[in-house]
């Protein structure tokens, strides 16, 4: 990682380590960065007593949660650093006393300017891949736990970070062809269902509604797995595809319900099992938290497939960015 992305984060981690009652994690963010930070609430839900929320920025600002205060902590994002909903909310949390500290990969921007701790993140012409917003996030996160409730797992999670670069890469070779055989068979569907749970649900979220949906226009809907049996599941059938992830975290047994139920009646699946991933070097107990990142950058390989094979690149908007909304 970038010596400078590590003084931010240490920066910011020394601020937080600094107060002393903290009330509540708020993360918020739109779109693909909100869902980059559902693993990382994950982590935090997983470890720490202290309440963790992932907002979507609007409600966030609209809905002013009670407890947001001088002893919360919010965390922002924002890949270009201006999206107005997400400078808003993080503006508002500061006017509330809030420690803020943001993420973006455009330094000078709105959000930069208006947050007390911003964090740098380089994107895919980067390409050492720690630099990159996820396990810029993860840094973060397990820098934060360490600095409020010290433990050797966490300097372990600190020292697998460096390990991420290699990881990612090994794991983009490893379903390099899958995804093409993916792009490839699926290039002419209507619908692509993503279904996940735990730590990867964030990852199939971003992939049912910002790649299929704003950059290919295939409808799509991330179903929880848990939630498949209370509703969702009535829709499956032999020509309905879905991409399933089985997760390596506490939640494994969820996926596994729902994989076993669904392939009864269709073979149009995808299954991503994280227990299939390269994660050597990555300590046993941490291999749960640091999958659910694989899990994004190997579907991400899965859309660039995709947009390949439709001759519809990721890039394209019809209204974003183009239109008043
Ligand atoms: O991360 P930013 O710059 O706030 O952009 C948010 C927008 O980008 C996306 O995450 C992906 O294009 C959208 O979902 C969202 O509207």
């Amino acid at each position: 990682m970038k010596r400078e992305h590590m003084e931010q984060i240490n920066t910011a981690t020394k601020a937080v380590q600094v107060k002393k009652n903290i009330n509540h994690f708020y993360f918020v963010a739109c779109g693909g960065s909100m869902a980059l930070m559902m693993p990382a609430r994950y982590i935090l839900d997983c470890e720490c007593e202290i309440p963790a929320t992932v907002y979507t920025a609007n409600e966030f600002v609209h809905r002013i949660p009670k407890a947001l205060g001088t002893d919360s902590v919010v965390i922002t994002c924002s890949m270009r650093g201006k999206t107005p909903e997400t400078v808003e909310a993080t503006r508002l949390a500061k006017e509330k006393g809030a420690l803020t500290i943001s993420l973006s990969h455009n330094i000078g921007s709105p959000l930069w300017e208006t947050t007390e701790y911003p964090i740098h993140y380089d994107w895919l012409d980067e390409p050492d891949m720690t630099n990159h917003n996820h396990t810029i996030l993860h840094c973060l996160i397990f820098k934060i736990l360490n600095a409020i409730q010290p433990n050797e797992k966490y300097e372990r999670a600190c020292r697998c970070i460096d390990k991420m670069d290699g990881i990612f890469k090994a794991n983009i070779e490893k379903y390099s062809s899958k995804a093409i055989e993916f792009g490839a068979n699926y290039k002419r569907e209507k619908v692509i269902y993503t279904m996940a749970s735990g730590g990867n649900y964030g990852p199939a979220y971003s992939f049912a509604i910002c790649l299929l949906m704003e950059m290919q226009w295939i409808n799509s809907n991330a179903i929880h797995s848990g939630e498949y049996f209370h509703g969702p599941f009535e829709i499956t059938d032999a020509d309905v595809p879905f991409i399933i992830i089985k997760g390596i975290d506490k939640s494994r047994y969820l996926d596994e319900r729902a994989y076993s139920f669904c392939k009864k009646y269709t073979n149009k699946i995808v299954l991503i099992d994280a227990a299939d991933f390269d994660m050597k070097d990555i300590d046993e107990d941490l291999k749960g938290y640091f999958a659910s990142i694989v899990t994004g950058v190997v579907l991400r390989g899965y859309a660039d497939a995709l947009a390949d094979h439709r001759g519809h690149p990721l890039t394209v908007r019809r209204y974003m960015w183009r239109m008043e909304y």
